[in-house]
C-alpha cells in the first residue's frame, strides 16, 4: 500500500491560501532551428517579464536561454526541499510543447550528480534534489528519519511501476478523506542521494522514449519522481512528532500537434493520450481559476487525479512551463505561456502533515476497526454488499464535498455504482488492512503486556537507581567538600610552591653566574700560576746557566791565568837564578822575589778558593731556588683549586647564608693560604737577604783583600820602579866602566915590553901596575858596587816584569771579579723573583676579589619564603562503595520497610529513600 493511504492517519492543520507558482524557462534556439533560420521571437524583459512577439507576460520569474541548471534548482526547488523536511507535500511539474527542455531540466544530461551537486553545472532537478534533502536532513539532530522513493509512469493512461520489475499496472483509489493514492506502488528505502540517483536512473531506462520530428529522444509518457520523507522526533512528554512530506517532481509528456511531431498509429495514439491528459490539466486549471466552475474536472484524466493534491489541494506546487524561442513554435509558446499564466491564479492550501502520536494511532486504529466491524456486521446479515448506515451516509457526505456539486438521482445511482465498486475494492483492501491491523493489534497487546512487565521491573530499579542516585549524591556532596580541602590545600601550596621556585630559579641564575665568574676566575690564576711558574722557572734556569757558564769562565781563566803567572814567574825567577848566579849575593835577590812571588801566589790562591767557596754557595742557592718555585706554585695551585672545589661545593646549595658563609670562609682559607705563602715567601726571601747580605760582606771581604793586594801591588811597583832604574843606572854606568876598563887593559898590556926595553921603567910600572892594582881594587869595588847595582837592576826588571804579570793577572782578576759581581746581580735577580711572587701573590688576592667576591651576584629579595607550617588534608581517599553493595543494601532497606509496612498493615508504597 502505498504511504499516501496513510494520510487518513495524519493530523492535517489548514493553512493560508498560496497560489501555484508559475516560472518560465526559455531553451537556446537549437542548431536544427538555427539551420531551418528560424527567428527568436521570446525576449526577456525583467527577470519577471517577457514577451512574445509584442505581448507581454509576467510570471513569479523567467529564465533567459542562458540561464543555468544550479540557478534555476536554486530560485526554484531548493525552497521546497525544506518545506519537505518539514512535513510539506511539494511538487515540482515540468510543462511545455515537446523538444522545449522539460527533460533537460527535470533530468539533465546525465541523471546524476557529479561532485558536489551545488557545484555540477549538468545535473538536472531530480538528481540535484537528492541530494540536497539528505543535506537538510543531515543538518537535524536527534531525529529519526526514513527516506522512500516511487518513481511511476503514466502511459496511456495506465500507471506503470518504473522501480518494479513486473509490467503490471496499478490503480488509483481516494480514501474517505480524498486522498489520492496508488495502491501497490513500490516504495524503496534509500540513505544517501547517491541512492536516489541509483533509482532514478533505474526507473529512467524503463521510461517510454521515441524520437519523433520535433525531438530525437521525446518523453511519451509522464513521470512522477516521489521522494518522500519522514522524520521522528521525541519530545520530552515522551511522544513521537512524527512528520511526513514529500516532492513530486513530475515530467510530463509534451504537448504537441499531430502533424508537426509526424506521428503515426501507435505514436498517434500515444499523442491522442497525451493530449487528452494534458487537456484535462488544462480543464483543470481553468476549472480552479473560473470561480463560476464548480465542478473540478480531476477525474477526467489520471494525470489530474495523480495532480489533485497539487492542483487546488495542499500541496506547494510549482510549475515550470518550458518554451522554445522559435518563430515556428509560436502557437505551442502562446499556449503553454496561456496555460502558464493561468495557473498562477490557482490556490492551494499547503499543510504540514505532523505529530503522530503513538496513542493517536492506537485511537485511529480502534476507530477504524469499529467503522469496519460495524460495515462487516451488515455484509453478513444481509445478501449482497451491504454498507453501514451511517458509513454509508459518511460516503455520500464525502462525495458531495468533494465534487461539490448537486447531483440527479440517476447521476448518484450511477456515480454509485461506480462508488461501489470502488468501495468494494476499497472494502476488501480495508478487510485485509484490518485483519493485518487485528492482527497488530494482538500483537500491540503482548507488547503492551510486556511493556507494562518491563515498565514495573523499570519502576523497581527506577526506585532503585534513586536510592543510588540519593546515596552518590550524598556521597558526592562530601567528595566535593573533600575535594574542596584539597584544593585549598593544592591552591596554598601550588602558591609557596610558586614562591619556592621563584627562589630557586633566582638561586640558580646566580649560581650558574657565580659559577661561570669562579671558574673564569679560578682558570685566570691557574693560567698566571702555570705562566708564572714557567716563566719563573725559564728566568732561574737562564740566570743559572749564565752564572754557571761565567762562574766556570772565570775560573777557568783563573787558572789559566795563574798557571801563566806560575809559568811566567818560573821563567822570572829562572832569569833571576841565572843572573843571580852570575852575582854574588843572586840567591838573596832569588829568594827575595820566590818569597814575594810565593805570598802572591798564595794570595790568589786564597781568593780562587773563596771564588769557589762563592759559587758553591751560590749553586746552593740555586738548588735551592730550583726546588723551591716549583713547590710554590704547586701550592698556589692546590690553594686555588681547593678554594674551588669549595666555592663549587657551596655555589650548589640553597641557602644564602650559609653559602655567604662559607664563601667568606674560602676566602679567608684563601686569605690564609696567601698569608702563608706571602709568609713563606717573607721567609725565602728574608733568607736570600741574609745569603745576599752574606755575599755583599764576602763581596766587601774580596774587595778588601783586592784593595790590599793591590796596595801590595803598588808598593811592589813602586820597589820594582826603583830598582828597575837603579838597575838601569847601574847597567848603564858598568858598560862604560867595562868600556873603560878594556880600554885601560888594552893599554897596560902594552907596559912588560916597555919594563924589558926600559928597566927603568919598571918602577914605573909597578907603580904602575899598582897603580893598575888599585884600579883594579878600585875597578873591583867598583864592579861590586856595579854588581849590587846590576843586581838590583835586574831585581828591578824582575819586578816590573813581576808588575806586568800582577797587572794582567790583575786585569784578569778584575775582569772576575766584575763577572762575579755581574753574576751576583744576576743572583741578586732572585729577589726580582721574590717582587714577581709578591706581584703575583697581590695579583692573584685582587683577581679571587674582584672576580669572585665582586662579581658574585648577590641574592635579592625574591618573595618572602614561606613559613614553615604544617597543613592538613585526609591522609587517604575513601573508596566509593560498590554499586552492588549499594543495591545489596537497597534491597535490605526496601525488605525492611516492606516487613515493617506489613506488620503496621500500611500498603503504601512509600519507601523512603536513605
Ligand atoms: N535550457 C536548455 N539549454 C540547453 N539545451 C537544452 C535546454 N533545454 C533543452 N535543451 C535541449 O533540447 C533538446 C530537447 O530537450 P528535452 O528532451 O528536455 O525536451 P522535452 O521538453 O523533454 O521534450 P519531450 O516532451 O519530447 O520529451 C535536448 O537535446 C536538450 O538537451
Amino acid at each position: 500500500m502505498s504511504n499516501q493511504s496513510n494520510n487518513s492517519k495524519k493530523k492535517i492543520h489548514p493553512q493560508p491560501l498560496q497560489n501555484v507558482k508559475v516560472v518560465v524557462r526559455i531553451r537556446p534556439i537549437s542548431r536544427q532551428e538555427e539551420d531551418q533560420n528560424v527567428k527568436n521571437i521570446v525576449k526577456c524583459h525583467t527577470h519577471r517579464e517577457m514577451f512574445l512577439k509584442e505581448k507581454k507576460y509576467t510570471f513569479d520569474r523567467v529564465f533567459k536561454p542562458t540561464a543555468s541548471q544550479i540557478e534555476l534548482y536554486m530560485n526554484v526547488v531548493a525552497p521546497l526541499i525544506q518545506d519537505v523536511v518539514e512535513g510539506y507535500n511539494c511538487t515540482a511539474f515540468a510543462y511545455g510543447q515537446t523538444g522545449t527542455g522539460k527533460t533537460y531540466t527535470m533530468t539533465g544530461e546525465t541523471c546524476r550528480v557529479v561532485g558536489n551537486w551545488k557545484e555540477d553545472e549538468y545535473a538536472g532537478i531530480i538528481p540535484r534534489a537528492a541530494f540536497h534533502i539528505f543535506d537538510e536532513l543531515n543538518k537535524m539532530s536527534n531525529v529519526d528519519m526514513s527516506v522512500k522513493v516511487s518513481y511511476i509512469e503514466l502511459y496511456n493512461e495506465e500507471i506503470r511501476d518504473l522501480l518494479s520489475d513486473d509490467e503490471n499496472t496499478l490503480q488509483i483509489y481516494t480514501d474517505n478523506k480524498g486522498s489520492v493514492s496508488i495502491q501497490g506502488v513500490n516504495e524503496i528505502s534509500t540513505h544517501d542521494g547517491e541512492g536516489i540517483c541509483k533509482l532514478f536512473q533505474r526507473g529512467i531506462v524503463k521510461r517510454q522514449i521515441a524520437p519523433t520530428l520535433m525531438n530525437h529522444q521525446s518523453s511519451r509518457s509522464h513521470t512522477v519522481f516521489t521522494i518522500t520523507v519522514v522524520t521522528r522526533e521525541s519530545t520530552p512528554s515522551g511522544d513521537d512528532i512524527l512528520k511526513a512530506g514529500k516532492i513530486n517532481l513530475v515530467d510530463l509528456a509534451g504537448n504537441e500537434n499531430i502533424a508537426r511531431s509526424g506521428c503515426k498509429d501507435l505514436r498517434a495514439t500515444e499523442l491522442a493520450n497525451i493530449n487528452r491528459s494534458l487537456l484535462t490539466l488544462g480543464r483543470v486549471i481553468h476549472a480552479l481559476v473560473d470561480k463560476s466552475q464548480k465542478h473540478v474536472p480531476y477525474r477526467d484524466s489520471k494525470l489530474t487525479r495523480i495532480l489533485q493534491d497539487s492542483l487546488g489541494g495542499h500541496t506547494k506546487t510549482v510549475i515550470i512551463a518550458t518554451v522554445s524561442p522559435a518563430h515556428n513554435s509560436y502557437e505551442e509558446t502562446t499556449s503553454t505561456l496561456d496555460y502558464a499564466t493561468r495557473a498562477r491564479d490557482i490556490k492551494n492550501t499547503p499543510t504540514i502533515n505532523e505529530k503522530m502520536t503513538k496513542h493517536q494511532i492506537i485511537d485511529g486504529l480502534v476507530k477504524e476497526i469499529d467503522r469496519l466491524q460495524k460495515d462487516l456486521d451488515a455484509a453478513r446479515s444481509g445478501t449482497g454488499f451491504y454498507v453501514d448506515k451511517e458509513n454509508y451516509q459518511k460516503m455520500l457526505d464525502a462525495i458531495s464535498a468533494v465534487t461539490g456539486e448537486t447531483i440527479s438521482a440517476d447521476e448518484l445511482t450511477a456515480r454509485k455504482a461506480e462508488r461501489i465498486k470502488n468501495l468494494e475494492d476499497l472494502m476488501y483492501a480495508k478487510l485485509r488492512q484490518f485483519e493485518e491491523t487485528v492482527e497488530q493489534c494482538k500483537k500491540h497487546e503482548q507488547e503492551l503486556e510486556t511493556a507494562r512487565a518491563t515498565m514495573k521491573e523499570q519502576d523497581e530499579n527506577l526506585e532503585q537507581e534513586k536510592f543510588l542516585s540519593k546515596w552518590y549524591e550524598n556521597q558526592t556532596s562530601e567528595k566535593l567538600a573533600e575535594a574542596q580541602r584539597f584544593l585549598n590545600v593544592t591552591k596554598t601550596l601550588h602558591s609557596e610552591k610558586q614562591i619556592l621556585l621563584a627562589k630557586l630559579e633566582h638561586q640558580f641564575s646566580i649560581n650558574v653566574s657565580n659559577e661561570m665568574v669562579t671558574h673564569k676566575a679560578v682558570t685566570e690564576v691557574t693560567n698566571m700560576i702555570d705562566k708564572f711558574g714557567c716563566e719563573e722557572t725559564r728566568k732561574i734556569k737562564v740566570s743559572e746557566e749564565k752564572v754557571r757558564d761565567e762562574f766556570k769562565k772565570s775560573v777557568l781563566d783563573l787558572h789559566k791565568d795563574l798557571s801563566n803567572s806560575s809559568s811566567t814567574i818560573k821563567e822570572l825567577s829562572e832569569q833571576c837564578e841565572s843572573r843571580a848566579r852570575k852575582e854574588k849575593n843572586g840567591f838573596s835577590v832569588k829568594n827575595c822575589i820566590l818569597t814575594k812571588t810565593n805570598d802572591y801566589l798564595d794570595a790568589i790562591r786564597k781568593k780562587t778558593l773563596v771564588f769557589e767557596g762563592v759559587l758553591g754557595e751560590y749553586e746552593k742557592q740555586l738548588n735551592f731556588l730550583k726546588l723551591e718555585v716549583p713547590k710554590m706554585a704547586k701550592i698556589y695551585r692546590k690553594n686555588t683549586e681547593m678554594f674551588f672545589d669549595k666555592t663549587m661545593t657551596l655555589v650548589k646549595t640553597y641557602d644564602d647564608e650559609i653559602k655567604n658563609d662559607i664563601i667568606e670562609a674560602g676566602n679567608l682559607k684563601t686569605l690564609e693560604c696567601l698569608n702563608d705563602s706571602e709568609k713563606q715567601l717573607k721567609t725565602s726571601i728574608e733568607g736570600k737577604e741574609n745569603i745576599i747580605a752574606m755575599l755583599r760582606q764576602q763581596i766587601e771581604d774580596e774587595n778588601a783583600t783586592l784593595y790590599r793586594i793591590q796596595k801590595e801591588k803598588e808598593d811592589l811597583m813602586n820597589t820594582d820602579k826603583r830598582v828597575k832604574d837603579c838597575i838601569s843606572e847601574r847597567m848603564t854606568h858598568l858598560k862604560s866602566l867595562v868600556l873603560e876598563s878594556s880600554k885601560d887593559l888594552n893599554s897596560s898590556l902594552q907596559l912588560p915590553a916597555l919594563i924589558d926595553i926600559q928597566g927603568a921603567e919598571v918602577q914605573d910600572l909597578f907603580v904602575v901596575v899598582k897603580e893598575f892594582e888599585d884600579k883594579l881594587n878600585e875597578i873591583a869595588s867598583f864592579l861590586d858596587e856595579k854588581h849590587e847595582k846590576i843586581t838590583q837592576c835586574t831585581i828591578e826588571e824582575f819586578s816590573r816584569s813581576v808588575s806586568n804579570t800582577c797587572k794582567v793577572i790583575e786585569k784578569s782578576l778584575d775582569e772576575k771579579v766584575n763577572g762575579l759581581i755581574k753574576n751576583i746581580d744576576v743572583m741578586m735577580g732572585r729577589s726580582e723573583v721574590v717582587e714577581s711572587f709578591t706581584l703575583f701573590s697581590n695579583n692573584i688576592k685582587q683577581i679571587l676579589y674582584e672576580q669572585i667576591l665582586d662579581k658574585n651576584v648577590k641574592a635579592s629579595h625574591v618573595g618572602d619564603t614561606p613559613v614553615r607550617q604544617s597543613t592538613s588534608y585526609p591522609s587517604r581517599i575513601q573508596d566509593i562503595t560498590p554499586r552492588e553493595a549499594l543495591i545489596e543494601k537497597f534491597k535490605k532497606t526496601m525488605m525492611q520497610k516492606l516487613e515493617e509496612h506489613t506488620e503496621d498493615g500500611c500498603m503504601e508504597n512509600d519507601l523512603l529513600l536513605p
